[in-house]
């Protein structure tokens, strides 16, 4: 129920009066029906099966002006009414059709682009907490089952006003025999809870199985060169069968499950009708009209609660779906990374003295050992920093903090004496581009992948972070130049040449801060010394830090920082730290000579 109140709250947040205005929709719809069936009654008094006089219900007498009328007048007149009526009634319930359909369209679009606003202003937490493909089925099949639950909110809320409307009606031509319909309903009512808990199993599976689809198939495309190259097809081809199997048969147990619970109202209905007829012709004695009057009523509103009943169950299979939502943006909402406002105002951070880390301690969760243990650093402006270590000593967690995507447990990390915080990671992250160790590229132009961090930039511009970046000679001998189109995650290239694209691209943002995790299979040595001839160019023009993996390539880096298992164990110049007899920094030169041999 929490979750369906929020829902509402949100569709009232995004559609504010419109809901007032579908609801009073609604209310004409249920009214104009009741006018509908009211006006049976001067129809049945001039086909003379009924004596209206005889009809003693307050309501029937705004029929009274009818009796003057004669009866050749009077038929056309009541049809033609009712015609009027019955258009009227298509023209609103078609209008509040398609309202209803807008609303739930820009509520889906407005919960997509919440969500996702969310999680990219999140901190980097949320992103090493949870798996990717979760955020990819809640943005994709769990907001979109949401909204169709937002429809069913809709459609529940219209089949009850009708239904009271109905039901007022009702009471007001018989309160004795309605109140007693009413009671054999509730009963029924409450027999069909059993469904409602049963839509709610039904629809967690359904979400843990969806959430499973899409992390599987994920997984097995991102891994597809491996499942090929080791012949793995026919086990993932086994998981992909069960899974498919289990949603299906899911899917067929909630229908049935749906038109079980139809069933039993329908069969209900035509018990219920045929035992209240005859208890009010036996017991009630009442009158034609209105016992007429009453069965069409009923056998209208039946159909109508047992929508009702489809709409909850429907609601509450979609509930998983909605918590899943609500709890993945309460979890970004808590974790909102820097302050939104300051990221609005288009400055960044010149850096001109130091980066400075002080005494910094860092855990990835409490119950790790330490990933970076007191580092102190300081890492001079215009210079090139390198950090080198074995695997898994702490170099990417360092770069981490630097970027600010992580906050350390203990310490500061001060930009020009000023401490690394909410308020200013926004400005910062603006000064610094960042060169991944896996490069993102779009499926798109070279172009349009260097235009992505840059509007209007000229055609010389490009060609100048091409030249910058060693890239400009393969570029240049592509068919189309920077027109072509490099296919997903750039493919159609080889690592290095997508290693000094997104190098380029990094250039291109002009940045006072250029971090490079250097790629160390994707480099050959021809790309290497591309790479690092890159770096002398832009060696001076910005502060440079590099995570180093083939030691050739920071030769000339002005600060060589040695970690090992969190600490920083040397540091110094690259030729002062090789004299280094029996260090870790020596031990790793030497192991790199020895695998060139
Ligand atoms: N997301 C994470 N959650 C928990 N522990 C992590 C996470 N990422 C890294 N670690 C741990 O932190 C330590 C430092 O890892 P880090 O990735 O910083 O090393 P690295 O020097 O960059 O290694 P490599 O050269 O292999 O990239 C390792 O013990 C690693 O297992």
């Amino acid at each position: 129920m929490k979750s369906i109140i929020y829902f509402l709250k949100q569709i009232y947040r995004y559609s504010g009066k419109i809901v007032y205005i579908n609801l009073f929709a609604m209310a004409g719809i249920g009214l104009l029906d009741s006018a509908a069936i009211l006006l049976l009654v001067p129809l049945i008094s001039m086909s003379g099966i009924v004596d209206m006089g005889a009809v003693r219900i307050p309501i029937l007498s705004i029929f009274d002006f009818m009796a003057d009328i004669p009866a050749a007048a009077g038929l056309p007149i009541i049809l033609a009414i009712f015609i009027m009526i019955a258009v009227g009634q298509n023209i609103v319930k078609r209008q509040l059709n398609v309202k209803n359909n807008r609303l739930q369209q820009g509520f889906l679009r407005y919960m997509r682009v919440e969500t996702y606003k969310l999680l990219l202003y999140s901190n980097w937490q949320v992103f090493i907490r949870n798996r990717k493909s979760d955020f990819i089925n809640i943005l994709t099949s769990e907001i979109a089952r949401s909204s169709v639950g937002v429809y069913s909110v809709l459609q529940f809320i219209s089949s009850i006003v009708f239904t009271f409307i109905q039901i007022g009606l009702a009471f007001i031509l018989s309160p004795v025999i309605t109140t007693f319909v009413l009671l054999c309903g509730s009963v029924l009512i409450l027999f069909n809870r059993k469904f409602l808990k049963r839509s709610l199993t039904l629809g967690n599976r359904n979400y843990e199985l969806s959430k499973e689809y899409i992390s599987g198939i994920t997984d097995h495309m991102n891994g597809i060169k491996d499942i090929k190259s080791n012949t793995l097809e026919k086990s993932r081809l086994d998981w992909f069968g069960l899974i498919t199997k289990e949603m299906e048969n899911e899917q067929v147990e909630y229908i049935k499950l749906k038109s079980t619970s139809q069933l039993y109202y329908k069969m209900a209905s035509a018990i219920l009708i045929a035992v209240f007829i005859y208890f009010a012709i036996m017991m009630f004695h009442a009158q034609a009209a209105q016992l007429l009057l009453i069965i069409i009523i009923f056998s209208r509103l039946w159909p109508g609660v047992a929508g009702i009943q489809s709409s909850m169950e429907q609601i509450a299979a979609t509930i998983p779906s909605f918590r899943a939502v609500i709890t993945l943006q309460d979890e970004c909402r808590n974790a909102k990374e820097f302050n939104t406002d300051e990221s609005l105002k288009n400055t960044s951070i010149k850096m001109k003295k130091a980066i400075q880390c002080d005494q910094i301690y860092f855990r990835y969760n409490e119950n790790a050992d330490c990933a970076l243990t007191n580092i102190n650093l300081v890492i001079p402006p215009n210079k090139m920093t390198a950090f080198v270590g074995r695997s898994g000593a702490g170099k990417s967690t360092l770069i981490d903090l630097l970027l600010g995507l992580n906050q350390p447990e203990n310490g500061k990390i001060l930009i020009d004496g000023v401490s690394l915080s909410y308020d200013n990671i926004s400005a910062w992250r603006k000064s610094i581009s960042y060169v991944p160790q896996e490069p993102f590229l779009f499926n798109t132009s070279i172009r349009e992948n260097l235009e992505i961090v840059k509007t209007n930039v000229t055609e010389e511009e490009l060609w100048e972070a091409l030249e910058f970046s060693s890239a400009i000679d393969f570029v240049k001998k592509l068919p189309d130049g920077l027109d072509t189109i490099i296919g997903d995650r750039g493919i159609k290239l080889s690592g290095g040449e997508r290693q000094r694209l997104v190098l380029a691209r990094a250039i291109l943002r002009k940045p006072s801060i250029l971090v490079l995790d250097e790629a160390t299979s994707a480099l050959d040595t021809a790309n290497e010394s591309k790479i690092q001839a890159a770096l002398e160019r832009l060696k001076g023009k910005m502060t440079i830090i590099v995570i180093a993996h083939r030691l050739s390539t920071i030769r000339n880096a002005d600060q060589v920082v040695v970690l090992e298992e969190g600490k920083i164990i040397q540091q110094g110049g690259f030729i002062e730290l090789s004299k280094e007899k029996k260090s870790m920094f020596s031990h790793l030169l030497s192991n790199q000579i020895e695998a060139m041999r």
